[in-house]
């Protein structure tokens, strides 16, 4: 295959081959959730492989304003992880600040609609506190994986999984120009949608680091871009699999991964049609 350019993604020339696009749907799901009952989420298919969905209106405008307001004083350089520490890197170049769930109404209420939409308990410490982000103009995320791709990672059998289980960004503002979610290698890229919140797996469901999610958040060119995170630390993650071999050390919970995977299976159908 091809390995697409980040500033070709950026650009916006790298839309799937039609043929890749037959199985994309956008549907209204409930999943049998009292809270999505009333108001159900309006998932866009945008990829299968890697799995990338768009739910669309998922916060208000009123919500996004409040959580920009609650995290703006609180705003620091983000960090990435290096080893067992934290620090700046010139390929992340935004803002970021955590927002407990107890900070307002409105984050507890985006806990519940993020619980609902994936069936998963996203609450410390399953997931980290949400992170709010804000990219100025030229900020940029350059390509990346969420998961760690060094099984040696300190800390991977003393603390629990440190993969990204998924990202849900939720996009709090609207960017006149430029900011897209660029997947590289899966060649395609999803723009901002203000109020949207973007969802992806980065682990497949046995547990390993999906390859194909390699992406970047593109640099700002007008205007500035806000999002919010999800940031989920499964323990033991999705699969009972995990429970076996290797990982078997990080796992404190397997009862919590069997639920994890059978949400899964139940609240993203279309992926098991799939090979893993
Ligand atoms: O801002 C984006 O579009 C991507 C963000 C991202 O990759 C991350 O927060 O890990
Ligand atoms: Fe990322």
């Amino acid at each position: 295959m091809e390995v697409a350019k980040e500033s070709d993604r950026c650009n916006g020339t790298g839309w799937p081959a039609p043929e890749r696009l037959l199985h994309l749907s956008c549907s209204y799901e409930t999943n049998s959730s009292p809270y999505l009952l009333l108001q159900p989420a309006k998932k866009e298919m945008v990829q299968i492989q890697p799995y990338v969905a768009l739910y669309h209106d998922f916060i208000t405008d009123a919500e996004a304003e409040t959580i920009k307001g609650l995290a703006g004083p609180w705003l620091q350089r983000s960090v990435v992880a290096s080893g067992e520490k934290q620090q700046k890197a010139e390929y992340r170049i935004s803002k970021s600040a955590w927002l407990k769930d107890t900070a307002d109404p409105v984050v507890e209420a985006l806990d519940r609609r993020m619980a609902a939409l994936t069936g998963l308990d996203l609450r410390p410490p399953y997931a980290e506190y949400l992170q709010v982000v804000n990219y100025g103009l030229g900020g940029h995320y350059e390509p990346h994986f969420d998961h760690a791709t060094v099984r040696e990672l300190p800390g991977w059998a003393g603390r629990g999984d440190p993969r990204l289980l998924f990202l849900l960004l939720f996009q709090l503002s609207a960017v006149e120009a430029g900011g897209s979610t660029a997947f590289i290698y899966a060649n395609f890229s999803v723009p901002v949608v203000k109020n949207a919140a973007l969802f992806w797996w980065n682990l497949r469901r046995n547990g390993n680091g999906d390859g194909d999610t390699l992406h970047a958040g593109c640099p700002v060119l007008a205007g500035d871009k806000w999002g919010e995170r999800c940031y989920p630390r499964p323990v033991c993650s999705i699969s009972p699999s995990l429970c076996d071999g290797q990982a078997k050390s990080s796992c404190r919970d397997p009862g919590r991964a069997r639920t994890w995977g059978r949400s899964r299976a139940r609240h993203f159908p279309e992926e098991t049609a799939r090979v893993w």
